[in-house]
Formats: structure tokens, sequence, C-alpha cells
């Protein structure tokens, strides 16, 4: 589903934010991207959203070489890939409803299709009873799920998360994965960006880590090795 070849980033004026970067991750694989703060990991989901472009190397999403993806195929490359953000982006003068509706109006689906397809995502993420609330009303834990229910709203083959447990305490941290290997359970691959060592190692998923922009790390991350 996503495929790194050798890829290194360069921003303007900065230092190389990845450097010689390969990876692999299969179809309906569940992994983590770990590492310090400035790793690299944000530029990684970056790149494959083509939200920015490397400066050497290929990048492949769902079959597609980025690297000669014009300007004008991105939007369609992005309706693909469902992404939640720390801070979830929700928009506050707007219904939990109209938030989950955004990406599927953007898309020019029919309105009888975008009320089927939000209450189904609202209801995966256990907020049916909640959509005409304002998301100002919601806890931090709710808000992130309305945050998921929009990235999953046009069913992508992909979902991308940054930091989705930031702000959340382990218990909420811990609902918030469960929601997010539901969507692995039927078929979704997921990759999500966190610093949440503790978490990551109690879930025994696949681990990229990088540190300065290298991949120093791939692989589950053993038990002993988190409380060594
Ligand atoms: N738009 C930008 N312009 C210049 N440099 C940038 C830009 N975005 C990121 N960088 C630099 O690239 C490096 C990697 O940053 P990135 O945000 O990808 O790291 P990160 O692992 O996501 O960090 P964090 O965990 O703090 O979010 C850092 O040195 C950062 O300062």
């Amino acid at each position: 589903m996503i495929r790194f070849e050798h890829v290194s980033k360069r921003y303007d004026g900065g230092q190389d934010a990845l450097t010689d970067l390969s990876f692999e991750l299969p179809e309906g694989d569940f992994a983590f991207l770990t590492g310090h703060s400035g790793a690299g990991k944000s530029t990684l989901l970056k790149l494959v959203m083509l939200m920015e472009r490397p400066t050497r190397g290929q990048v492949i999403v769902n079959h597609q070489n980025l690297t000669q993806m014009r300007s004008g195929q991105i939007p369609y490359l992005r309706r693909h890939i469902g992404v939640v953000f720390q801070n979830h982006q929700l928009l506050f003068d707007r219904t939990v409803y109209d938030n989950v509706a955004l990406p599927l109006i953007i898309s020019g689906f029919q309105p009888r299709d975008v009320g089927r397809r939000v209450r189904a995502a609202l209801d995966k993420v256990g907020l049916l009873d909640k959509e005409k609330k304002n998301p100002i009303a919601l806890s931090g834990g709710e808000q992130q799920r309305v945050g998921i229910a929009r990235a999953v709203v046009n069913k992508p083959p992909l979902l991308l998360a940054d930091e989705p447990t930031g702000n959340l305490d382990p218990e909420l941290s811990e609902e918030i994965m469960g929601l997010f290997q539901q969507f692995n359970d039927v078929g979704v691959t997921v990759l999500i960006a966190s610093h949440d060592i503790a978490l990551i190692t109690r879930l025994q998923r696949r681990v990229f880590g990088l540190a300065k922009g290298r991949l120093v790390h791939d692989g589950v991350l053993r038990r002993q090795a988190h409380m060594a």
C-alpha cells in the first residue's frame, strides 16, 4: 500500500528531515511510526499525502508513483486516504454531522448517500446519538472519534494518523487504538505516528522507528526492550 524507495526530504533552507528511507507497508497491515520529536514522522506522513514532495527517491501509494503525479491528480489520491490529526481539526461552528459530511460534500456525493454514509461512520465510532451536537460540547475522546469518523466516511483503503492520542489519557488512548484496529480488521491499512511507546509496546504491532530522519527499527517492539 505504501512503498518508500531511497526517499530523502530536505525542506528549503533546512537540514534533511528524512534520509535515504526505504520501507514497505503492505495492503491490510497495521503499523506504528515512532521516534523523537523532529525525527521526521510528520514529514513521512506528508509525503504519503503529497502535502510535501521528496527531494530524492520514490514514494508509491496505492499502486501510484507519487513522484510522477501532477497537482491536478492530488485530490483523487487524497480521496483514498483518511487522515486523523492530534487536534482533530474539527469545525466548531458546525454540527458533528456536518463535520463528518464535509469530505463527502467536497467529493460531490448526493445528499441521500451523504446521510447514509455519515450515519454509518458515526455508528462505527459509537457517536450516532451525537450527530446534532456541536463538537465543542463533546469530550476530548469524543472529538477525536468525530475526527476518525470524518477520516473513514469516504471508506478509504488507507488510514493515516498523526499523534491521534496525544491529548488523551491512557484509557481513552486504548479506546481510540481499538477503533483503528477495528478498521484494520475489515481490511483498511493503518499507519499511526505516535510518541506513546508504552501503548505501542502493549499493542505488539509492527513499528517503524525513526531517528534523525533515518529508519533505525522495523519490527514489533519486544516488551522486555521497553522495560529496560
Ligand atoms: N515546513 C518545514 N520547513 C522546514 N523544516 C521543517 C518543516 N517541517 C518540518 N521541518 C523539520 O524537519 C524535521 C522533521 O520534522 P517532523 O515534523 O517531520 O518531525 P516529527 O517526528 O513529526 O516531530 P514531532 O514529533 O515533534 O511532531 C525537523 O527538523 C523539523 O524542524
